[in-house]
């Protein structure tokens, strides 16, 4: 498999940095995207999710950095009497580009089911927002049980849209639950495997096309260049907290196109 002219970078801050800590953390995003070789270039395509009140503010301090927001959840109805939700129409309208759907954390702490996760991702794509769908087996298991596991998610995850006719492309998260705030993601072995079902699977439906699998699941430093092409990128969480490592990632992306970055890997 060819690798793709780009990879996707991905970063959701879950709930882990205050509001003003956010923007501070959104400033030196910025100044590394403006000056990075890996985004200037193209070779890497960057997104991050902040929480719903700095959605405004980051997106303007990121604006022009080619670094786009995205949220880490959407409501399943564009309007109406739902308390306390925020629909993926007032997204678009802020400018947001993505909207994450199914983490883990949504299923098993909020008890979203296959059901919220499909009418989300349908909620996602009709309002023009490219779903970050994450799927992910709970238990190690085999690489094969948890391929077929993930693509049965991401079907299952799609049937709205496809009845709806407003299937477009994704990104999906193939994030293994028990990889998720561990200390060390899966094994490279492991995520190829995974991530290369289910990039065959988006492969074979054509309103897919254009779609990424990215992994997820204590992904740092050291492990995108021990990835293949059958790996989109990485969809990143706490060891993107520190600006030095988000840059290490990005010198990374250019090492994989065989460009590395002077001073860099
Ligand atoms: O949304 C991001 C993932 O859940 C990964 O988080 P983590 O890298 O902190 O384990």
């Amino acid at each position: 498999m060819p690798r793709p002219a780009s990879v996707t970078i991905g970063v959701s801050l879950k709930m882990y940095f205050g509001h003003h800590e956010t923007l501070n953390w959104c400033r030196r995003i910025a100044d590394i995207a403006d000056r990075h070789p890996a985004v200037t270039g193209g070779l890497a395509e960057v997104f991050v999710l902040p929480s719903f009140p700095t959605l405004v503010p980051a997106a303007g301090l990121l604006a022009g950095t080619g670094v786009r927001v995205g949220a880490q959840d959407l409501c399943a109805h564009d309007a109406g009497a739902y308390t306390g939700e925020v629909s993926g129409a007032q997204l678009k309208e802020i400018g947001c580009g993505y909207a994450e759907v199914g983490h883990a954390e949504r299923r098993r702490l909020f008890h979203e089911d296959e059901a919220v996760v499909a009418a989300k991702t349908a909620a996602a794509l009709r309002n023009g927002l490219t779903p970050v769908l994450c799927v992910g087996e709970p238990e190690r298991t085999d690489a094969a049980q948890a391929a077929a596991r993930c693509v049965a998610e991401v079907e299952s995850a799609l049937a709205d849209a496809e009845r709806a006719g407003t299937l477009g492309p994704l990104v999906v998260a193939y994030e293994p639950q028990w990889a998720i705030g561990a200390p060390e993601p899966a094994s490279p072995e492991h995520i190829r495997a995974v991530c290369a079902a289910l990039a065959a699977w988006l492969a074979g439906r054509g309103p897919l096309a254009g779609s990424r699998v990215v992994y997820g699941g204590s992904a740092g430093p050291g492990l995108l260049t021990r990835l293949g092409p059958e790996v989109g990128g990485l969809f990143l969480g706490r060891f993107a907290h520190d600006p030095a490592a988000f840059e290490q990632i990005l010198d990374e992306a250019m090492a994989l196109h065989g460009t590395p970055v002077a001073g860099g890997v």
